[in-house]
């Protein structure tokens, strides 16, 4: 597991904005996987920019998101397919058709779930799939004590999950308990993984998934089982890091190299 550290939330994004651009230069038909919530939002601004500047097209592209709730239609303002299509889909030229989020209000969920693998796999797999982090280490909506091979299923928030997301959800007005969610077997099947944290609320979920066991009680901890997997954290979420010293070393080396060997990382 490769560990960056930047100075800060705007860096991080800048970052998750260029591995995409490598992405979509590389294989303009790359399937993407995305992650909701408030700290990809930066990234895909700047996705948004580098489209509105003709650097990248997502004409070819296809994405799926980890995640939604249950119970809440796509058209529902809470609903992650509103969240996406209003921070990304509506301003880039994605074929609507080609983005891709869990069937929330489906009349048989367990079904949607099923579905939904098989779309993964007819597709060829995800690329790169973005990852944010809850607090209690969760990737997607896959809370602690997820079986670490779990595939996309219907997964109870726990109250900490539900508390962090009540802020995108008005007093008195109904916040699902329940989700769908990609597993972390299914996660872990993508080619390469990039999860990204900022702030000093994720530092001990950061910790525990880069340096702690690998452990169920920390869903993002099988991050530690994937072959390309890529942690992209700020100052304040890097904390908690007790080995920061050699993960800068690692980057500086890592760079260095590259450009001996003119390559890109
Ligand atoms: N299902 C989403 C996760 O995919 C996201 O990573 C997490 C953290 O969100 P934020 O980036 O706002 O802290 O929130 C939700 O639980």
């Amino acid at each position: 597991m490769q560990v960056v550290i930047l100075a800060d939330g705007a860096a991080v994004a800048d970052y998750g904005a260029k591995v995409f651009k490598q992405q979509i230069a590389q294989k303009p038909n790359s399937v993407l996987g995305l992650a909701t919530g408030s700290t990809p939002l930066a990234l895909y601004k700047r996705l948004i920019a580098a489209y509105q500047a003709a650097e990248l097209s997502f004409a070819q592209v296809k994405t799926f998101n980890l995640d939604e709730y249950l119970g809440l239609a796509p058209e529902h303002p809470q609903s992650y397919r509103a969240f996406m299509q209003q921070h990304l889909f509506a301003h880039i030229d994605i074929n609507p058709e080609h983005t891709y989020v869990p069937l929330g209000a489906a009349a048989d969920p367990w079904q949607a779930c099923m579905d939904y693998e098989q779309l993964i796999l007819n597709v060829g797999g995800i690329d790169l799939q973005l990852l944010g982090l809850g607090r209690n280490g969760h990737i997607g909506f896959n809370e602690p004590t997820s079986s670490l091979q779990s595939r996309t299923r219907i997964k109870t928030l726990t109250a900490q999950t539900i508390t962090d997301n009540a802020r995108f959800f008005k007093a008195g007005e109904y916040q699902p308990h329940l989700s769908i969610t990609m597993g972390i077997g299914t996660i872990l099947e993508a080619k390469k993984i990039m999860l990204l944290a900022t702030g000093s609320a994720k530092a001990p979920a950061v910790q525990a998934l880069v340096e702690g066991p690998l452990s169920a009680v920390c869903p993002a901890s099988a991050l530690q089982l994937h072959p390309q997997a890529i942690v992209v954290v700020d100052e304040a979420a890097a904390s908690a890091l007790q080995h920061q010293a050699f993960y800068r070393h690692v980057a500086k080396e890592t760079a260095a190299l590259y450009q001996r060997s003119q390559r890109q990382p």
